[in-house]
Order: C-alpha cells, then structure tokens, then sequence
C-alpha cells in the first residue's frame, strides 16, 4: 500500500529573521504564523496524511521550509545541502526523520547545492530548478542519485524567483501550472497552463483529485475549481512574506512500504 505521511517542522521563534531574496521584507506576526501552520497541518490530517513532525530547528529562522532539505523519489531520501549557507543546520534532524521511517538515504555533497524547493515531481520526469540555491553540481548529483532509478531529470533555469516550484507545481493529471512573469522558459513544460496569480502557481496534491492551495490565489481557485478540479484554501500569509509557499511547508512520503 503506498503511504500517506508527511513531514512538517514547527517554526522557529526566529521565523521573523528569515530569509528575504526577490521581494521586499515585511513584519512577520510571529503569532499569527503559528495560527497558520497549525491550520495547515490540520489540513494535512483532515484529508487523509499521517503527519510526522520532525524535532524542531528553533535556532534556524527558516527550518518551517522543511521540504528544501530532502528531496523523496520512491523510497529514496536525498538530503540536501541547502544553496544558503544559513539554512545547512536544517538537514540533521531531517535527514535523522527519513531515515527513522525507513527510506534509503542519499546526499548532495561539497561542491554541490540544493533546495528541496526546485525540484517538481512529475511521474517520472523531475524537473530540476537551476538557480540561486541549487547549482550545476547540485543538479548532477540529483541525476545522479535518481536516474539509475527510473526519473527522467530535466534542468530548467529559474532566475524570476526562488525556486523553480515558487514558479510552477503540477496537477495531478500531470498539467505543469505558473504564472508566465515568473517562468524563465515556459515552452519547456510540456501541457502547459498560465494561472492568473503568482501564488495560483503553487498546489500541494493531497490525494483524491484534491488541490491545497493558499488563499491568496481566488482567481486561480475559480479558474481550477472551474476546469473539475477540488481547491482547499489555507491562508499562509506570514509565510508569503518570507517566500514561501504551500508547498514547502511540507515533505510528502507517498512511496514508502515499510
Ligand atoms: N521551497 C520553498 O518555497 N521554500 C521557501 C523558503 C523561504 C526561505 N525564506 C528561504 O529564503 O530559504
């Protein structure tokens, strides 16, 4: 049976310190962000995840972002060497975390870089952002790691955002989904569809043609809710502020059969 958990780290009392790269800082309500994550595991839990949260990181300000640490392909954990140097310490308790569930684990070495967060699963295909965090070596040793196992790995240049998943998620028919201002080169996705918000480019897929998505996304809501497609919103303002998104405040294990 595949397997529904997923792994979640609380945040930090530092969240308000953390990192700011492609848009202006705001004050984080450190209390409202608590409120907010809270919801968002529930979330989790309401449809159907067995939520596992890994031992807190409190003196690492971004530790919340939990899926730049590990990237999963089957039961394969490559832990990462996250691109900032500030965020290095997140990946012990994690990598400690993935292996106490069984998976196989892998690394991304010195000279490599990497965050969780370019990286987009797509069957097999995965497609790998290169840019700010993650660089060439960081790339081949994803390749590396995941081809003798069946992926297909794409390079995809990201220099608009963050990440390549700030700019584009997939449905779960496989349909990658952004908002064109941020894509370096849309035409390298194959069925390809533009979302009217930047944040409308993020769905965390939970299972059973369901999509979550952040508040601050309502067209796009309307636009996939209109196509068939079942949108739970949570708001995760506090977290936007620091650049991120649904889907980082979560790693989901679908494939493991311990
Ligand atoms: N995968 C993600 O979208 N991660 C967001 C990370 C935000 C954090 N403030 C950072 O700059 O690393």
């Amino acid at each position: 049976m595949p397997s529904k958990k997923a792994l979640v780290r609380r945040p930090s009392p530092l969240l308000a310190d953390g990192l700011v790269t492609h848009i202006q800082r705001e004050k984080v309500d450190t209390g409202l962000a608590g409120e907010q994550w809270e919801a968002y595991v529930e979330a989790l839990r309401a449809h159907g995840w067995e939520v596992i949260e890994v031992e807190p990181a409190d003196d690492c300000p971004d530790s919340v972002f939990v899926e730049d640490t590990v990237v999963m392909y089957r039961n394969v954990a490559l832990i990462t060497r996250p691109g900032a140097e500030s965020r290095r310490a997140e990946t012990a308790g994690v990598e400690e975390a993935v292996a106490r569930l069984g998976c196989s684990v892998n690394w991304i070495w010195e000279p490599g870089t990497l965050d969780g967060g370019d990286v987009l699963k797509v069957g097999d295909t995965v497609y790998v952002g290169r840019g700010g965090r993650t660089n060439a070596a960081g790339v081949q040793q994803l390749r590396a790691a995941f081809e003798p196992l069946g992926a297909r790995v794409v390079a995809v240049p990201v220099s608009k955002v963050l990440h390549l998943k700030s700019a584009v998620t997939a449905l779960p028919d496989g349909t990658v989904i952004g908002h064109i201002p941020k894509i370096d080169r849309p035409s390298l996705f194959p069925g390809f569809l533009s979302v009217p918000e930047e944040s409308g480019a993020h769905v965390v897929l939970l299972g059973g043609g369901k999509l979550l998505m952040a508040a601050s996304a309502p067209k796009t809501a309307e636009l996939l809710t209109d196509l068939g497609h079942d949108v739970v919103t949570v708001d995760i303002s506090e977290f936007e502020k620091l650049e991120g998104c649904v889907t980082c405040l979560s790693v989901r294990l679908r494939e493991l059969y311990a």
